[in-house]
């Protein structure tokens, strides 16, 4: 019976990683829980798992919770570490939203926890930390994002020097048949109606703004250890591929399936085994009948370049695009900004930033909140 760690149980990713666990209770227990603050999503969710130990996001939402349940309960990044590095846990699964997800990632490495990372934005703020820790602690991360997993389960057997390259395929969000001229004046509702995926409300801004896609490249340098030269990324409207390895022999390996966010999650905490998950629907190539692929086009989507060229440069320029992206996105969500106003902040914080090599824990965790800060209150 695998232990498992769950941060960020009530969000899209923690909920289906609920379901997982409840589908097969031979197999997996929730031993610890975090969230945010979310406490009348959570407390059914705690009465039902029953969980050793609950973590939320802040003193107020603990003294509420503290009346309606038992469990001891912590707060804050303390909180989120403490459970992650327990002894009694096998598994972490971290799907929180944002690079709050980082310190407790690295202990959790440290600590020699298998970590089911569904949580992108810790490996784009400090991917190189992460790995080199995971390298040093003999640790595996299993990527719980659906290209990751398809590309995962494309390399499984092979030999790292046979890549030739990454195919990453995206939906195209929310905003794919439009112009940028079309993209003025759009709303929070319409960036929120994702054509293929149900998931919280960052990632989807996030994957109508493309800069999700350029997340994942750069997830997919730390993840795999491929150049950014390597890793490609194809428009592909019906999110039946999910990602593809193709070989030096130009064998190409893809994975695919219905869209539905269970199957890598489940395999990220059966790997390398499977098991049923019959809830799932089978994908049906005769019902689909047509599958669509489209050259990207880095004009239409500047967030995507920006990703791309943050990587290649490197050093705390990831940081910073996280960062942000994270409070730009925010800023739209709360009807501050503009939808197009997202990639204007990104681009003014890059340029703004001199970048800095290899940089520590302290460091990013310090550039993080000044571009926040900037961003917030201080760039147009
Ligand atoms: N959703 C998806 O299908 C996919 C998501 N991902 C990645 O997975 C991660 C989670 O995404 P998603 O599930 O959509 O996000 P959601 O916004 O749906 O959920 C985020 C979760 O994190 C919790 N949380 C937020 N801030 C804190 C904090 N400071 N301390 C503790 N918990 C916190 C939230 O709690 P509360 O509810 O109380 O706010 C919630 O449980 C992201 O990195 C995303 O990019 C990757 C691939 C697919
Ligand atoms: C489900 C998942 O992994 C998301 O990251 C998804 O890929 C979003 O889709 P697009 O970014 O391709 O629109
Ligand atoms: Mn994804």
């Amino acid at each position: 019976m695998k232990q498992i760690a769950l941060l960020g149980a009530t969000g899209s990713i923690g909920v289906q990683t609920l379901d997982v666990i409840r589908l097969h209770p031979d197999e997996f227990n929730l031993h610890s829980m975090a969230f945010g603050r979310n406490v009348e999503k959570a407390l059914p969710l705690i009465k039902e798992f029953n969980p050793k130990t609950v973590v939320v996001q802040d003193e107020a939402t603990k003294d509420a919770l503290s009346r309606l349940i038992d469990q001891p309960i912590y707060t804050g990044t303390e909180g989120l570490i403490e459970i992650s590095v327990d002894d009694a846990v096998d598994v972490v699964v971290n799907a929180v939203m944002g690079s709050i997800g980082l310190p407790a990632t690295l202990k959790a490495i440290e600590a020699k926890k298998t970590i089911a990372i569904a949580n992108k934005e810790t490996l784009v703020t400090a991917g190189h930390l992460v790995m080199s820790e995971a390298k040093r602690h003999g640790v595996e991360l299993l990527p719980v994002d659906s290209e990751h997993s398809a590309i995962y389960q494309s390399l499984n057997g092979e030999n790292k020097q046979d890549i030739h390259k990454l195919i990453i395929t995206a939906s195209g969000g929310s905003f794919r048949d439009q112009t940028r001229e079309e993209l003025v004046g759009v709303t929070v509702e319409d960036a929120l109606n994702h054509p293929n995926w149900s998931m919280g409300a960052k990632i989807t801004i996030d994957s109508a703004s493309m800069m999700n896609k350029g997340l994942e490249v750069i997830e997919a340098h730390w993840l795999f250890d491929v150049p950014y030269d390597q890793i490609h990324v194809i428009l592909h409207r019906e999110s039946v591929i999910h990602s593809m390895v193709e070989f030096v022999d130009r064998s190409v390996m893809a994975q695919l399936g219905t869209p539905d966010m269970k199957v890598p999650i489940q395999y990220a905490l059966t790997y390398p085994n499977r098991l049923d998950l019959e809830m799932t629907k089978q994908l049906d190539l005769e019902e689909i009948a047509t599958l669509h692929f489209e050259k990207m086009d880095m004009v239409r989507f500047p967030c995507l370049r920006m990703a791309y060229e943050a990587g290649r440069e490197g050093g705390s320029m990831t940081t910073v695009l996280n960062a942000a992206n994270e409070e730009a996105v925010q800023l739209f969500l709360e009807g501050k900004i503009s939808f197009l106003d997202i990639e204007r902040k990104i681009e003014r914080a890059l340029e703004a930033h001199k970048r800095i090599h290899n940089p520590d824990l302290s460091t990013i965790l310090s550039i993080d909140k000044e571009t926040r800060n900037k961003v917030r209150f201080h760039l147009n």
